[in-house]
């Protein structure tokens, strides 16, 4: 990772999480391997990691459930297991799936839960309940899965947060609810200057809310960028012939070991010999196509393919 990308290695001093060399072990398993990030307010944070990379126990560190074997885990500068109701309060969750409070009737239990919170508005955003399009009067253990989606973001906004965790919150969503959904937390965000981290497998969502991801593999960040950034620098340099006849070899070795400065190599496709880079300006052009023995062509990835070549 170079200065731009390191972000998380040195925390803002207002950051709302500051993250430590956290490891997390499981028996033998270290499912958390000595990670570090900040979040700053305003922050749509994409947490990107195959089945098992450790999203969902590096979310249980953030909200408390979990302690951390070592490192630290902060929110707004106190210890994550030992948050005070203040801090708390300002705190909104949506878990992967919400299968409790079944005999509640979801008018009844939007009320119920707000009522733990002091500074709760009176009554939820219209917008909020005009997306979810609840029966108030429906029980909640016969809604459907995606309905009780709908209520536990519900439920997670209905306090207005400041920082918002959302693990997996969209799965069961239909794609309208989806889109209507990330538009919803993108004016959210914009308007209370709120941050989030969301974990989630469907990446063109993410792609269109987020202002950074984070790749999260085998329990380590492996990538942290800004998407503007990604926009901006992460580019396939693909070989010419774009079926893998000519690897990217330069005249002496691996062209990853040569590519001019400054960009960096996060992986190489097997199947066509592509590198994915970052750090792409197209001034760097001539000084590329000097440092292959075939000529190659640039392109831009989609967060799916550069979350299946960085996480790999
Ligand atoms: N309570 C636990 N006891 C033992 N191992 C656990 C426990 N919780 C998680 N693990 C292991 O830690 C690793 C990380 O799991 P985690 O649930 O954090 O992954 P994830 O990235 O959220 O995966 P998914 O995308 O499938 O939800 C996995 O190998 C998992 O089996």
């Amino acid at each position: 990772m170079n200065a731009e990308t390191q972000g998380a290695a040195q925390p803002a001093a207002a950051a709302v999480v500051d993250v430590r060399d956290l490891v997390k072990v499981f028996g033998t398993h270290r499912a958390l391997d000595g990670l570090s990030f900040a979040i700053a307010p305003g922050e749509i944070v994409a947490l990107l990691g195959s089945n098992g990379a450790g999203k969902s126990t590096l979310i249980g560190c953030l909200l408390g459930f979990l302690l951390p074997g070592s490192g630290t885990v902060s929110i707004w500068g106190q210890e994550a297991g030992a948050l005070d109701a203040l801090r708390r309060a300002r705190m909104g969750y949506v878990p992967q799936a919400m299968n409790a409070f079944g005999s509640f009737r979801v008018g009844q239990l939007i009320a119920y839960l707000g009522g733990f919170y002091a500074s709760v508005p009176q009554a939820p955003d219209p917008a909020l309940l005009a997306w979810a399009d609840l029966d108030p009067a429906a029980r909640v253990g016969r809604l459907s899965g995606g309905q009780k989606q709908r209520l536990a973001i519900v439920l997670a906004l209905r306090h207005r947060p400041d920082f918002l965790i959302l693990d997996e919150p969209v799965a069961s969503l239909d794609p309208q609810a989806r889109r209507d959904f990330m538009a919803l937390l993108d004016e959210y965000c914009a308007r209370t200057g709120a941050c989030v981290l969301m974990s989630s497998h469907i990446l063109s969502d993410l792609e269109k809310v987020a202002t950074r991801a984070l790749f999260m593999a085998r329990g380590r960040i492996v990538h942290d960028t800004p998407m503007e950034r990604f926009r901006r620098a992460t580019r396939w340099i693909v070989p010419a012939g774009d079926g893998g006849a000519a690897p990217p070899t330069g005249p002496a070795g691996p062209i990853a070991d040569r590519l001019p400065a400054p960009l960096t190599c996060l992986g190489r496709d097997a199947a066509t010999g592509a590198l994915l880079v970052d750090g792409w300006d197209d001034r760097l052009a001539d000084a590329l196509q000097a440092a292959f023995a075939h000529p190659v062509s640039v392109r831009h990835p989609d967060l799916e393919a550069a979350f299946l070549e960085i996480t790999r």
